[in-house]
């Protein structure tokens, strides 16, 4: 492990509904450090919201942004940073994040995602027959999130249970 990224930002990447908002939220609390969630930054600069603008800038519209963001949070205190799923599908956002910090990688049976997402309504690339979505993505985007330091799953946990494990990998490395 490289102990220069101890001081630094602690990032979440991992699909749509394995978590990342949720137990970010915790864990700002609990370590006591700043919050960026980079979806949440995206709505605020251009006060909009994210299905908005991927109906009027399209996903390369709303992937710049990200990117913008991303560059951005990333020069800023140590905090914690939440991602949005695709992320990782930039390579150039995959090594920033690598270079800025600690990465956890969240993750979840597909059963699971279904329960926590179904209904939902603000993610865009979800829409349709969420099963397929999911399944599509998961076995499209999984392997990029390969470069982070440690994966979770969460499958059947609480979100504060989630934390809790991630903030014992934490401490575990920064008492080296
Ligand atoms: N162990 C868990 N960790 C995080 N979220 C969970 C967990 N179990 C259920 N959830 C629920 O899953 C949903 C999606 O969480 P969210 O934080 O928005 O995910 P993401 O930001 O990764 O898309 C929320 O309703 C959250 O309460
Ligand atoms: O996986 C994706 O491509 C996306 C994930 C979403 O964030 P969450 O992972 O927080 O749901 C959000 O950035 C946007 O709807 C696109
Ligand atoms: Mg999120």
């Amino acid at each position: 492990m490289n102990h220069d990224r101890i001081g630094k930002h602690i990032l979440l990447i991992g699909l749509m509904g394995t978590g990342k908002t949720t137990v970010g939220r915790i864990l700002a609390e609990e370590l006591k450090r700043p919050l960026t969630d980079t979806d949440e930054a995206v709505e605020r600069m251009a006060k909009q919201s994210i299905p908005t603008l991927f109906r009027e800038e399209g996903e390369a519209g709303f992937r710049n942004r990200e990117t913008r963001v991303l560059r951005d949070v990333l020069q800023y205190s140590p905090r914690i940073v939440t991602t949005g799923g695709g992320i990782v599908l930039r390579e150039e956002n995959r090594r920033l994040m690598a270079q800025a910090g600690w990465v956890a990688a969240l993750e979840a049976s597909a059963e699971e995602l279904y329960q926590r997402l179904q209904g939902d309504q603000s993610r865009p690339l979800l829409q349709g027959d969420l099963r397929r979505r999911i399944v599509h993505l998961k076995r499209e985007r999984e392997s990029l999130y390969d470069f982070a330091d440690v994966k979770l799953d969460t499958t059947g946990e609480s979100p504060q249970e989630t934390a809790s494990r991630i903030i014992l990998q934490w401490r575990r490395l920064s008492r080296g």
